[in-house]
């Protein structure tokens, strides 16, 4: 005899990804969330919109208290389909700006302000709590503060020099060639977000570490999949092995 029992939708997968600047957060992310059909949340580009503006408005990125008055005043909004994600400030398409030289060396110090975490880390929680399938959301402090109960947290990482060189594969012209000065840039940029006192970036206890250095990102992708699969199929159950909306007696 089977009893038929009503299947729910299934619960969100919140999947946190962290980890230092080249592993490649975003790629893996943006891929998984894609083959999954989840959100994507690009934290990084979030604090970078708010150092754009800081920037743009004349705000002294060198004085915290500045910048925690004017935390408040932008309008930050995240798109999170990972086929297309977005970023705007007042509205602005902010994809391209926040991009350049001048935005990826002021952010450590615009981000390191307890005011601007605040203010970012309530926006995040928000988006997460609002995807309907799950999300997968990738920075610096993910799985240690702004989502500490996430299904899954993961820590990549990888040798400065293979992060330099992917970065350096991204360049063009005399910064391509220029491998040292993007590995040195890299290192004072991790330090610095990895020793502020804010939620500095670091490895959750109960994060799984996967060091990509020798690994493709096809190969990363399909690491991370694998372990999202697995949280899914935990979260659903045993009912969701047996026979389609049936429990045997
Ligand atoms: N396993 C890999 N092997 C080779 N290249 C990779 C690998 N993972 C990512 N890349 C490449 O490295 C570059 C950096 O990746 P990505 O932007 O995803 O890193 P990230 O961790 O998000 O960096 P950041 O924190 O600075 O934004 C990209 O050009 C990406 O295609
Ligand atoms: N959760 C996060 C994400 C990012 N930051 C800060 C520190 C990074 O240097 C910067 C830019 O991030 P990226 O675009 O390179 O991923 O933003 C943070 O403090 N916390």
């Amino acid at each position: 005899m089977f009893v038929t029992v009503e299947t729910a939708a299934p619960a969100a997968v919140i999947v946190a990804i962290d980890g230092p600047s080249g592993t490649g957060k975003s790629s893996t992310s943006k891929a998984v969330a894609a083959k999954l059909a989840l959100s994507y949340l690009d934290t990084g580009a979030q604090y970078r919109a708010i150092t754009w503006w800081m920037l743009s408005n004349g705000v002294d990125i060198q004085d915290p208290t500045a910048i925690a008055t004017a935390a408040g005043k932008p309008a930050i909004v995240s798109g999170t389909d990972p086929a297309a994600p977005t970023i705007t400030v007042d509205g602005q398409d902010a994809a391209g700006p926040i991009r350049t030289k001048e935005v990826t060396s002021a952010v450590s110090a615009v981000s390191a302000v307890p005011e601007v975490r605040s203010l970012i880390t309530d926006l995040q929680r928000t988006i997460a709590g609002s995807a309907e399938r799950g999300i997968v959301v990738e920075g610096r402090d993910i799985g240690t503060t702004v989502l500490p109960d996430a299904d899954l947290k993961i820590f990549l990482t990888a040798s400065p020099e293979a992060r330099a060189a992917r970065r350096s594969g991204e360049l063009k012209g005399k910064e391509a060639s220029d491998l040292a000065a993007t590995r040195e840039a890299l290192i004072k940029r991790d330090a610095a977000d990895s020793s502020r006192k804010t939620s500095p970036l670091a490895k959750a206890d109960d994060a799984v570490e996967v060091d990509t250095t020798e690994l493709t990102l096809e190969q990363v992708i399909e690491c991370v999949v694998t372990l999202i699969e697995a949280k899914i199929a935990e979260k659903a159950g045993p009912a969701a092995t047996a026979e389609a909306g049936q429990v045997a007696p």
